[in-house]
């Protein structure tokens, strides 16, 4: 997607042809820099601190750090050493795992020295095809999204609301969630976002509200705690959200607060969509609420909010009572009775063991 009418991917190769360039995310929506990642220390780095975040990304930038450490230590300890430092970096998107096992699949029955090559070029197409997937799930989803624009007295938008960030910042270009509104907006389908601020760190509102903004899609930033009132009133056609880990049977994790929409939804009637690439699928597990890890982060991040000055300045503020705790659990799932439907790569399958193994056998069957 474009900045400032200049393309972007979030994760591509420095001119020297081996460093691993990305935007650094702490620091929108007030900054847009890059940061050039050299090692796998770096790069495990950028994903715990959220230098790169949303599943997919995570994914692509764990595969990059495994063939920084190639250039490093090829051995087969050197190999380990890096698959155990990225994979600790993050607990719940389940594409880090995902994309540590296909390069060790990849790399593990070479010899040490056509290791780095080899891990280069594997981590480029991980990414290629992460692009290719958001592209057919925003193909997908235009399909809902037309369908509902047909049901609605003509020149009226789309309402739709999301919450974090599940656009192409999310990922490697496209997003999952947004890839639809994009692709509903360049058809000229009329559309306009509800954008979930998604505290406690306001991915919604610094980095949905900027990718949306930066594509000229209409859009307005609502508190967390808006949804449902807007449900009430007729104001929601539908939500999309992204996820980092989807069970085998259908149940959701995503950002904190994604649950709460869920019921909302379900509650008026509101169709609730996830869309998800199949990377993102966690075959081995069928309970959600009971298998999923869900990361809890630091209390600073309730405690603290982070903003723009009026001087300018980038500043953090306290705005929790001196002396309180905080708790921040980082995600939360939602049970797949209340998902309307899953916007995957291949087509959009009901949430249910029977809806995901029908779309994809292969990998179903392989678990
Ligand atoms: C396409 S991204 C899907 C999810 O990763 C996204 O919705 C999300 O919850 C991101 O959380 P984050 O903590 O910012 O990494």
């Amino acid at each position: 997607m474009k900045i400032n009418g200049q393309a972007y991917r979030t994760i591509w190769l420095a001119q020297d042809g081996w460093r691993v360039c990305v935007i650094d995310q702490t620091r929108l929506p007030f900054r847009f820099e890059t940061l050039t990642l050299g090692s796998t220390g770096q790069a495990a780095e950028a994903i715990r601190s959220m230098v790169v975040r949303g599943a997919p990304l995570i994914g692509a930038t764990a595969a990059y750090g495994v063939a920084l450490a190639m250039r490093e230590d090829p051995s087969d300890a050197g190999l380990e050493a890096a698959l155990a430092l990225l994979g600790a970096t993050r607990p719940t998107a389940v594409n880090l795992h995902w994309a540590l096992s296909r390069m060790r699949a990849r790399l593990i029955g070479l010899k040490a020295r056509s290791r780095a090559q080899a891990a280069y070029a594997e981590a480029a197409l991980l990414c290629d095809e992460d692009v290719a997937l958001c592209r057919a799930i925003g193909e997908h989803g235009l399909t809902v999204i037309s369908g509902i624009a047909a049901r609605k007295p003509a020149g009226e938008p789309i309402n739709i609301l999301t919450h974090c960030n599940a656009g192409w910042l999310a990922t490697v270009d496209w997003g999952t969630a947004l890839a639809p509104i994009y692709m509903a907006h360049d058809a000229g389908i009329p559309v306009h976002v509800w954008v979930d601020e998604t505290r406690p760190r306001n991915q919604g509102a610094a980095l949905t509200a900027y990718e949306l903004g930066g594509h000229g899609v209409p859009h307005t930033v609502i508190s967390d705690n808006a949804g449902g009132h807007l449900m009430q009133h007729g104001q929601v056609d539908m939500v999309i959200v992204g996820t980092d880990r989807t069970t085998a049977t259908g149940d959701v994790a995503n950002k904190i607060g994604t649950y709460l929409k869920a019921l909302a939804a379900h509650d008026n009637g509101v169709p609730f969509y996830v869309a998800l690439p199949s990377p993102t699928i966690d075959w081995s597990l069928r309970d959600g609420l009971r298998e999923i890890p869900i990361e809890e982060r630091s209390s600073r991040e309730v405690t603290h909010l982070s903003g723009l000055s009026e001087t300018g300045e980038v500043e953090q503020v306290r705005v929790v009572a001196p002396g309180s705790n905080a708790a921040n659990p980082a995600f939360d799932v939602t049970p797949a009775r209340l998902v309307t439907g899953l916007i995957t790569e291949r087509g959009i399958a009901p949430a249910s063991s029977e809806g995901l193994a029908k779309l994809f056998p292969d990998l179903a069957g392989a678990a």
